[in-house]
């Protein structure tokens, strides 16, 4: 292994690592989703080599573009195509974009739908980019978000998607030209003309420019772009990627679609001391060493008062005092409870995106802002932690969805868990979270309209997905290959 020397490695070599870690996945026989672009040409190459010198048999390649047919058939790939093999083995392509939850920007080079037609037939996508990939958020880059359209009507179908993200402050879209397309992709060689650059579909590409990124749901954006007639696709790949390999200065670095947070440090110690948490009197955290009569009369006449509903409602403020550390006193650190259960201590300045990319497929949400009935109040990427403030993390397939009881009941149980840790078992956090659970799961009374139309068999199951997240979190077996890093080294 070397590291790397004197300016580090070029742009264009780190592309060449990325790819060539991706084809140590291919097996001879497969049939391959070969991908377009600076980064996929070295993927390709190195396939060639590889059948060349018969470490690899029998490969077949579906090309994402006429230019790769042309570079993989120079590279002695044999082709075929989606008719042929409409369930490809493996995909390897760039990207322009890649957000914290691995889904992509793709097709400034123009082949965004013969890519998404490829990859998404694909038993597994992996995409292969340098770190200047990487975005806080899709659009985030302020390079376009390629859509591609039929000619016919074109300027009608550009007014609707104008029309669609109106009012978004910064946004711009144009009709790509040629020249663009050539100056936008590292790899399109062609002369640079005025007229509208031509797909190998024959369509056209309007490409939408977002200052700030794309906020918001982005399958529900996807949706509405595709609603317009006349569109055809456009290039954000949702949820498609199974793995992304980012080749960085300092080394290569693997992060898969279903990735546990394996990277994650463990919690250090949190001191915990008795105090009034609240100015409500009924979260209390009470030590071994509180006075046993002070401790029975404050959990009494908490018990008295609890009212379920209304501590299930403002939850998340628990949660944070549980966790949070004294009330007044200098945080240091934010506590992160993970999609496991587990609970992780945050020293230093981070953001939203530092943590969503070791944890893909999820989002984080600060407690205090959670309340039952409510929708989740996601932090966008580039949103600092602050000391002293409590997050969760949940699945992204959760990201419109309303906050459940057994939401806060299962990051409830998680803070008393990580208290009961560091403390024994002499420390106790009131509303108990087993009794709030126990109720949950057996059926709540709604706070809202749209809680009410969730079943209790919902909330149940949520607390049986809880139930599992922690017994992985509890069991020592890993349970996926996730993030690996390894120094540059020259292959
Ligand atoms: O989507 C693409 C082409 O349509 C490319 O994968 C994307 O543009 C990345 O290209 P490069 O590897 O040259 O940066």
């Amino acid at each position: 292994m070397l590291a790397p020397q004197g300016g580090g490695p070029s742009q264009d070599e780190l592309k060449r690592v990325a790819a060539h870690r991706a084809v140590e996945l291919v097996r001879s026989g497969m049939v391959l989703g070969l991908g377009t672009g600076s980064t996929a040409v070295h993927a390709l190459d190195r396939i060639g080599a590889l059948l060349r010198t018969g470490h690899l048999r029998d490969v077949v390649g579906i090309p994402t573009s006429e230019w790769a047919a042309a570079r993989a058939a120079a590279a002695g790939i044999p082709l075929t195509d989606l008719n042929a093999h409409p369930v490809v083995d493996l995909s390897i392509d760039g990207a322009d974009e890649v957000d914290p939850a691995l889904n992509l920007v793709k097709g400034r080079g123009g082949s965004l739908l013969r890519e998404k037609m490829v990859e998404g037939a694909s038993r597994r996508f992996v995409v292969i980019v340098d770190e200047s990939k990487l975005v806080p958020r899709l659009g985030a880059s302020g390079l376009a978000v390629p859509v591609e359209v039929i000619p016919f009507g074109w300027s009608l179908t550009l007014r609707r998607l104008r029309t669609l993200f109106d009012g978004v402050p910064g946004f711009n879209i144009k009709l790509r030209t040629a020249a663009t397309n050539a100056k936008a992709s590292a790899f399109d060689e062609s002369e640079s003309k005025s007229e509208p650059f031509l797909t190998d579909n024959k369509n056209y590409i309007v490409d939408l420019f977002f200052e700030d990124g794309i906020h918001g749901d982005l399958k529900l954006i996807s949706d509405d772009i595709l609603r317009i007639t006349g569109v055809i696709e456009h290039g954000m790949f949702l949820g498609l990627a199974s793995s992304v390999i980012i080749a960085r200065k300092d080394g290569v670095v693997v992060v898969d679609k279903a990735a546990k947070p394996t990277r994650l440090e463990s919690s250090s110690a949190f001191i915990f001391r008795s105090y009034k948490l609240h100015p409500r009197p009924f979260v209390i955290l009470l030590t071994k060493s509180q006075r046993p009569a002070h401790s029975s009369h404050l959990i009494s006449s908490t018990q008295r008062s609890l009212r379920l509903r209304r501590v299930k409602a403002s939850m998340g403020n628990y949660v944070s005092c549980t966790l949070a550390g004294p009330p007044g006193g200098h945080a240091r650190s934010a506590k992160v409870i993970l999609p496991c259960g587990r609970v992780q201590r945050i020293d230093g300045p981070a953001n939203a995106a530092e943590l969503m990319l070791d944890a893909p497929g999820h989002f984080l949400v600060d407690s205090r802002s959670m309340h039952v009935g409510r929708r989740f109040a996601p932090l966008s990427a580039d949103e600092d932690l602050e000391m002293g403030h409590v997050y969760a993390m949940f699945p992204m397939k959760r990201v419109n969805a309303v906050v459940a009881a057994a939401d806060m009941a299962a990051l409830l149980m998680a803070a008393r868990k990580e208290v009961r840790r560091e403390l024994g078992a002499g420390a106790r956090v009131l509303p108990d979270a087993a009794h709030v659970s126990t109720e949950v799961a057996e059926g709540y009374a709604p706070d809202s309209e749209q809680n009410a139309a969730r079943t209790s068999l919902e909330e149940a199951a949520e607390m049986r997905e809880f139930r599992y997240r922690l017994s992985m979190c509890r069991s020592r077996r890993p349970t996926l290959e996730t993030i690996a890093e390894e120094p540059i080294c020259s292959r």
